[in-house]
């Protein structure tokens, strides 16, 4: 078994984003700037928008948290995106799901200019992503292709087994595994809730991307001798071992399953952490206009 390890791997590409980072500050006189809205009181979303700004920093960018009352209106948020689309100063803006149920996430979705979608959720960088043309890509499934081609893994050919259908990360996945590019070329299975059979086509896989949000959903009896597992799962228990009252599961039995894997994430230490880096990427493309003029 060998570690696809998300601490070492994400923190050797902020070396080099932060690098760029500088080339881009002594070439404009200005940072890379992320903004990131919030909305509500979730801890979880707490700590990863807080985990952003972070980054943000240790890479050399500047980032702003807007952070609004779970009542905020619809009509409100989409106001300030409208006010930072035209803001010249804001290269990336994000904001961070679940939206409260009043709050309809498809029309914020669209509301952010596509060419500061740095999470890659619009209509406009899905489409072209499907088309195999520059854009943003969403973050997590960024980042996990950076992972793959950081340890050089060739997945041509490959089976790979999806599970979970979500907007942000199964579905997006789906079609970057299946691109004509490196990592890529594989053959996809894209499994959700109403398929038949999910052990058995978990079986059948080479590469194996859980994605379903449950606790050790992966077990070893579904994993083929060899193959490779990446783990999306951030399963949040209350735990009072722990310094900050909780931990943290993976959709995948780790223990269970690593030595039958080639290669695994763990978590935390995996996706996570990668998919941050697939986020600050998209923010210096997008300071940089490479991607859209
Ligand atoms: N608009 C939007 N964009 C997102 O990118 C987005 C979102 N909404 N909603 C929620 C998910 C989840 N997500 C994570 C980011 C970092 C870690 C991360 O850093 N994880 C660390 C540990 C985190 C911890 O200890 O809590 C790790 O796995 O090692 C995890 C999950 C971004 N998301």
């Amino acid at each position: 078994m060998n570690l696809l390890d998300g601490k070492h791997v994400s923190a050797k590409i902020r070396e080099n984003i932060k690098q760029e980072s500088a080339t881009f500050l002594a070439s404009t006189g200005r940072r890379p700037h992320l903004v990131a809205i919030l909305v509500g009181n979730d801890g979880a979303s707490e700590t990863y928008v807080a985990s952003k700004m972070r980054n943000c920093e240790l890479v050399g960018f500047e980032s702003t948290n807007i952070h609004y009352d779970v009542d905020i209106s619809e009509e409100a948020l989409l106001a300030k995106i409208d006010e930072l689309n035209a803001d010249p100063t804001v290269d990336g803006l994000i904001v961070q799901l679940p939206l409260p149920k009043h709050i309809n996430p498809e029309r914020v979705t669209e509301a952010i200019d596509h060419r500061k979608d740095v999470d890659g959720f619009h209509p406009v960088n899905l489409g072209r992503m499907q088309r195999n043309l520059p854009c943003f890509i969403p973050a997590t499934p960024y980042g996990i292709m950076l992972m793959l081609e950081y340890y050089g893994i060739d997945t041509a050919g490959m089976h790979a087994v999806v599970v979970g259908r979500s907007n942000i990360v199964g579905s997006p996945m789906s079609i970057l595994l299946a691109r004509n590019s490196n990592p890529g070329n594989c053959t996809v299975t894209l499994t959700h809730s109403r398929t038949k059979d999910i052990e058995n086509e978990v079986r059948r896989a080479d590469i194996v991307v859980a994605a379903i949000g449950k606790k050790h959903f992966i077990t070893a009896d579904m994993v083929k001798d060899g193959a490779i597992v990446i783990d999306v799962g951030i399963n949040r228990e209350v735990s009072d071992e722990t310094k900050s009252g909780y931990r943290l599961y993976g959709d995948v039995d780790f223990e269970q399953v690593a030595p039958k894997a080639s290669w695994i994430t763990p978590v935390p230490g995996g996706v996570g952490l990668m998919t941050i880096v697939g986020l600050l990427k998209n923010t210096l493309e997008a300071a940089k206009h490479s991607i859209y003029k």
